[in-house]
């Protein structure tokens, strides 16, 4: 089976967030099954430099006003199809912003182009003697291909739309419409025209075969006014077509046992080896040396991720003894906040801002719990990279969240299964309520051990998720 997976982003080669890392990983789990991905991704800069051996496979004479070419490659077991369309990608900042922050004005134009190179590859014209059994796309930036395949030459071809984060929709004035190249009643209810604008994800959820989002609790919560930002009443009519398949995680990338990012390397049976780990990470965050717990935050700067409610705590962290360590780059008000929290707190509170990598590694290998307040989580990958890593995630209770850790509650604690802490409401007193209870395990080392085995033995690898999408794509071609 055949699958053209398109997305605005793909690890290692260009990653924002969680989307690179599933768009990344997917295909060498599928791989097993028979199925070969081919992934479409837009020629940034980042993306044409870092990929040595290209190869022209196809062209457009004209795609949004400018000839493009489509390059093949090969990178870590991964088949990339890169549209090459200087006007629309060669730019100095990143995927989705210039280099001062602010969206690319002709965003909508830049994916609208991907999704109709995306239309046109499905319909087998452009790249010679290769043409997918599905469609694949991820996010609003792909969400257009389905409604391109609609009204061109790939009408028949199944297509699988994936929701990472429902907050965003790729909305436009209704003025970008003219330039989509779409005929006059695509803009309707039943297509893009979204309370009188253009809504790209909308487009998507109405014309995909199927839609997935990221877990099965996520699928349900986006069914509710709360959690659907605007878009449950089209996802209740499309009940029957939607499902959670649940993210896992590139066992390999995230091994503790053999990844080169980390201080020591370590496993289940020698978590001691995670001190030296802790070492660098005191070294790093001009930390004191001491015995409390070290928690840490990898994560975006947000409201959605909860990280006004972690500024609210840090004093109170500090006050139990323990210690806080935050990456992450985003809003700058809870930025401000963060780094003053860490002035105040020095040698207890540490700050990195930006985008960090290899320190994301480290820290999960050297620290003892991972905090993430989110109000909202899709999945969550973060969590599960800490319990491959000993690393006891503190997660709020929804979404992916609640799906992947096991509440160190009585009964979880009794029956030997819990492998973290959840809690809710998710407020300022429900985190400094379940950070109580993580101090509380901490300082019974036999209970704190037991939770970072139980977490290290789960399955967070991609084999179960990836049948679900094996079932998913066999029964779109009717062989389910
Ligand atoms: N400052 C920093 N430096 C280095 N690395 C950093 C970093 N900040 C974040 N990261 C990394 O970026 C990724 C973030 O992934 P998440 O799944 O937590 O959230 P995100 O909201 O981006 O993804 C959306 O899509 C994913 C994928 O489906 C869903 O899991 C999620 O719920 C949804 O919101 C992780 O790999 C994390 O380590």
């Amino acid at each position: 089976m055949n699958i053209l997976s398109v997305a605005s982003e793909v690890y290692p080669l260009v990653k924002t967030g969680g989307l690179a890392d599933v768009v990344g990983a997917l295909p060498a789990a599928l791989s097993p099954h028979g199925i070969r991905t081919r992934t479409l991704v837009p020629g940034y800069p980042a993306v044409l430099q870092k990929l040595k051996k290209k190869k022209k496979v196809g062209s457009f004479a004209n795609l949004f006003g400018s000839p493009a070419s489509v390059l093949a490659a090969d990178l870590d077991g991964l088949d990339l199809l890169v549209l090459d369309l200087p006007t629309l990608y060669e730019r100095d900042g990143g995927p989705y912003v210039d280099a001062t922050g602010r969206d690319y004005v002709d965003n909508f134009r830049r994916f609208a182009a991907l999704s109709l190179a995306a239309a046109e590859i499905a319909a087998g014209d452009v790249v010679a003697g290769w043409k997918p059994d599905i469609v694949h796309v991820h996010d609003w930036q792909t969400a257009l291909t389905p409604v391109y395949m609609r009204f061109g030459r790939a009408a028949s071809t199944p297509t699988v739309m994936t929701i990472h984060n429902i907050a965003f929709q790729g909305q436009f004035g209704p003025e970008v419409f003219a330039e989509l190249a779409l005929p006059p009643e695509a803009f309707s209810m039943q297509f893009v025209e979204y309370y009188g604008d253009v809504g790209f994800l909308k487009g998507g959820l109405q014309t995909a075969n199927a839609i997935t989002t990221v877990s099965p609790s996520y699928a349900q919560e986006i069914l509710t006014p709360e959690f659907g930002m605007g878009l449950e009443g089209l996802l209740k009519s499309r009940l029957s077509d939607l499902s959670g398949i649940v993210n896992g995680i590139d066992a390999d990338v995230w091994n503790p046992a053999s990844d080169p990012l980390i201080a020591q390397h370590f496993s289940a049976t020698t978590l001691k080896q995670r001190g030296a780990n802790r070492r660098a990470i005191e070294e790093r965050f001009g930390l004191e040396q001491g015995n409390g717990p070290i928690f840490c935050v990898i994560s975006r700067l947000t409201w959605q991720k909860g990280m006004d409610l972690l500024a609210e705590v840090t004093d109170e962290i500090v006050a139990m003894g323990g210690k806080l360590i935050v990456l992450g780059s985003g809003d700058t008000a809870l930025e401000g906040a963060l780094l003053a929290a860490a002035s105040r707190h020095r040698g207890h509170v540490g700050m990195v801002t930006g985008y960090n990598e290899p320190l994301s590694h480290l820290m999960q290998a050297g620290s003892d719990a991972i905090l993430i307040p989110s109000r909202f989580e899709p999945c969550g990958l973060t969590q599960l990279y800490g319990l491959r890593y000993g690393c006891v995630p503190v997660v709020a209770r929804t979404g992916g969240l609640a799906d992947t850790i096991i509440d160190a509650n009585e009964a979880g604690l009794s029956a030997k299964v819990a492998t973290g802490f959840q809690f809710t409401p998710v407020n300022a007193d429900g985190l400094r309520l379940a950070i109580r209870r993580v101090f509380r395990a901490y300082n019974e080392p036999k209970v704190w051990a037991r939770l970072q085995t139980q977490g290290m033995k789960s399955d967070v690898s991609w084999a179960r998720s990836a049948e679900r999408y094996v079932s998913l794509y066999s029964g779109l071609l009717g062989k389910g």
